[in-house]
């Protein structure tokens, strides 16, 4: 099959060695538009919010691998030549059920997903009283992963979570880590990390596999800068709330202002131009390339301009 871009470009990143990724999380077309018109290299698909958003409800496994394999490719086709990373969760089953979930984040041209030891019935990483898979079952995932990769001629990237630090220990989540790149994954991902210790010790436990970092705001890992991350040795840092955490600033305060005044006040750039409106919005969607486009192919939608 024909490659997309997303995961070459990805894999180039990560072989420059002055390079670290550094991704913001978003979970809908407008956070993702957000993200891309400033000009990230790569974006993260986050599950977390994807289950608010798509369905209002919390990080518990309860979105399918449709909810999640169907909106990381509606981001991943906004801008082809920007990589997304995604969140596969578990696998969303046993080893066929992995395979299927790799097609399909495969199919939608998803640059790298990122896949668990969580039981299905798993929770954010940052929660406490999560459950685990046996070494076996999630090597089993991985396997399966990498075969369905193989089978459909991608070069998609996959990367092993392993969120058994939290019950099992250090030792032991470095051991599933390898175990994960010995059954085919390409970056080692290790969730809920307390101590910038442990966080400097992956690293290098790792080598040579590029390593993945998670900044989650009000979660257990201690925050640090792209730079310290870089110093540290990371390769990936994905910051998974960046959108779901400004949708939820955001809307908070309008509403409030809806509710409390009876409107809401337009803001104003500096130079005293409507911020934010409507036009602002749909110029972000790519409104005017959709003019272009129209009429380019002799389409007369826009003739009376829009
Ligand atoms: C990275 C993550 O898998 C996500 O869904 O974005 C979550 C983030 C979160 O729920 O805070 C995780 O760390 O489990």
């Amino acid at each position: 099959m024909a490659q997309l871009k997303g995961a070459a470009q990805l894999r180039k990143y990560l072989a420059d060695p002055d390079k670290i990724v550094v991704c913001p999380g978003v979970h809908d077309g407008l956070t993702a538009r957000m993200a891309l018109n400033v000009g990230f290299d790569a974006l993260y698909m986050t599950g977390a919010g994807t289950a608010a958003s798509r369905l209002g409800q919390p990080d518990l496994g309860l979105t399918t691998v449709d909810d999640m394999a169907t909106n990381a490719g509606m981001i991943a086709g906004l801008d082809r030549n920007v990589p997304v990373i995604a969140d596969a969760d578990t696998g969303f089953g046993g080893p066929l059920m992995v395979a299927r979930t790799t097609e399909k984040y495969i199919l939608q041209g998803v640059a790298a997903f990122h896949i668990e030891d969580q039981v299905t019935t798993k929770r954010c990483g940052h929660l406490r009283g999560k459950e685990l898979v046996d070494v076996n079952t999630y090597c089993a995932r991985i396997r399966a992963a990498a075969a369905a990769r193989k089978e459909m001629g991608s070069d998609i990237m996959i990367i092993a979570r392993t969120d058994s630090l939290q019950s099992l220990g250090y030792e032991e989540a470095v051991r599933r880590l390898k175990a994960a790149v010995e059954a085919g994954a390409d970056v080692a991902f290790l969730e809920g990390m307390t101590t910038k210790e442990d966080m400097a010790n992956v690293v290098k436990d790792m080598a040579p596999t590029p390593c993945f970092l998670n900044m989650v705001s009000g979660g257990v890992t201690p925050l640090v800068n792209a730079d310290e991350a870089k110093r540290m040795g990371y390769k990936i840092v994905i910051w998974p709330l960046a959108g779901m955490t400004a949708v939820y600033l955001g809307m908070r305060d309008f509403c409030r202002e809806l509710k409390s005044t009876g409107e809401i006040k337009e803001r104003y750039t500096e130079d005293g131009k409507i911020d934010g409106g409507v036009g602002d919005c749909f110029e972000l969607c790519g409104l005017s390339k959709c003019g272009e486009f129209d009429q380019m192919v002799g389409g007369t939608s826009f003739a009376k301009g829009a």
